[in-house]
């Protein structure tokens, strides 16, 4: 079975070598340009240099080419994805399409999974979510994820067809636990960056990041969400990763902010959207999201750092 991977970012990629090992994986990217340099070079310069592309990973830059593949990965960012799905519907329709990435929609509050179903009423939607940065898949070490499918007996196929040597796929039903982990963590990487940014310390961070758990937890429980997703690699586990290393870009952001430096606004950081889109659902809701509210204030200029600082760390005192 040949998988085809949509987007040549440095996840899509790092998946494609990755799955390449074992399997024939097309690698699709939208810029012939970028096409033509990944087929020349066998390795993505732009996004991911320094790993070499296995024999069986085919460069595509002609959507049409992946028709025989049953299974397409889309990992292209969160806010670009109800666009792309619009587009390509008709190619895409039929199979089973897992999203790669990790957020909300603005506008509409809702994740990948609800966007594919959405869109192409006759897909099968998962997702592969969890902790892992492009660069360590990419170098084959070692790596745990999780698979959500609504319907198990597909999630099987698809945790058997994703896992590598060095990738080990855990499965799940709850589409929106995964979904919601994914994109929260973000969110709280970027206060969490912020914070260390600002010189106020790891303890400081190791409070915004359980309450940032308990903030995540508190919206996956009223959209219906198992908290057993959130504990597990999709929730509690990416957000350990992405709130404690300067790999991400989330919390990379963060950290600029916190010292009062800029940052290059074409980087991918998902969590900046997704602050607005769920403080934004959080308010239609009535909810209590402050970590969010703060993050998405300070990356809109409505708050400055200081005021931040003091809002995320000085909540009122109450039972945990
Ligand atoms: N990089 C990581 O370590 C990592 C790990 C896990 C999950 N993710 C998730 O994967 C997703 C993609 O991130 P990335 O790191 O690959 O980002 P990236 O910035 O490296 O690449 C994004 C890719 O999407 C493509 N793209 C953008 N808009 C598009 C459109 N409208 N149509 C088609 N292609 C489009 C770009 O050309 C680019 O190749 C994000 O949601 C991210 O959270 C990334
Ligand atoms: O670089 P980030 O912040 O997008 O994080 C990448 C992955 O989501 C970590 O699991």
């Amino acid at each position: 079975m040949t998988l085809a991977i949509l987007g040549a970012g440095a996840f899509g990629t790092a998946l494609a070598i990755s799955i390449s090992h074992d399997r024939p994986v097309q690698l699709w990217a939208r810029d012939a340009d970028q096409v033509a340099d990944m087929k020349a070079a066998r390795e993505n310069t732009l996004r991911l240099p320094g790993c070499p592309f296995p024999d069986d990973l085919r460069v595509i830059g002609d959507l049409g080419d992946i028709s025989g593949s049953e299974t397409v990965l889309l990992a292209i960012p969160m806010q670009k994805l109800r666009d792309f799905l619009t587009r390509h519907h008709d190619i895409l329709s039929g199979k089973t399409l897992v999203a790669c990435c990790k957020g909300m929609e603005l506008g509409t509050g809702v994740g990948p999974v609800s966007v594919i179903r959405d869109v192409i009423p006759g897909a099968e939607a998962a997702i592969l979510t969890g902790p892992s940065f492009a660069a360590d898949i990419a170098r084959g070490l070692p790596t745990a994820l999780t698979l959500a499918c609504g319907d198990d007996e597909r999630g099987a196929i698809l945790q058997h067809d994703l896992s590598t040597a060095n990738l080990r796929i855990y499965r799940t039903t709850d589409t929106i636990g995964a979904e919601l982990g994914g994109a929260l963590k973000n969110v709280i990487a970027i206060a969490c960056g912020a914070v260390m940014g600002a010189g106020l310390g790891e303890s400081a961070r190791a409070a915004l990041m359980t309450r940032g758990y308990a903030e995540m937890q508190r919206l996956a429980e009223y959209l219906g969400a198992d908290p057993t997703t959130l504990a597990g690699l999709s929730g509690f586990g990416d957000l350990t990763l992405t709130c404690t290393s300067e790999q991400s870009r989330n919390y990379r952001l963060g950290r600029s902010l916190g010292e009062g430096n800029s940052f290059d606004a074409k980087t991918t950081v998902e969590g900046a959207a997704t602050a607005q889109a769920v403080h934004d659902m959080a308010q239609d809701h009535g909810l209590d999201m402050p970590i969010t509210s703060v993050v998405a204030a300070l990356l809109e200029n409505r708050l400055d750092m200081k005021t931040a600082m003091k809002r995320l760390l000085s909540r009122p005192l109450k039972e945990e």
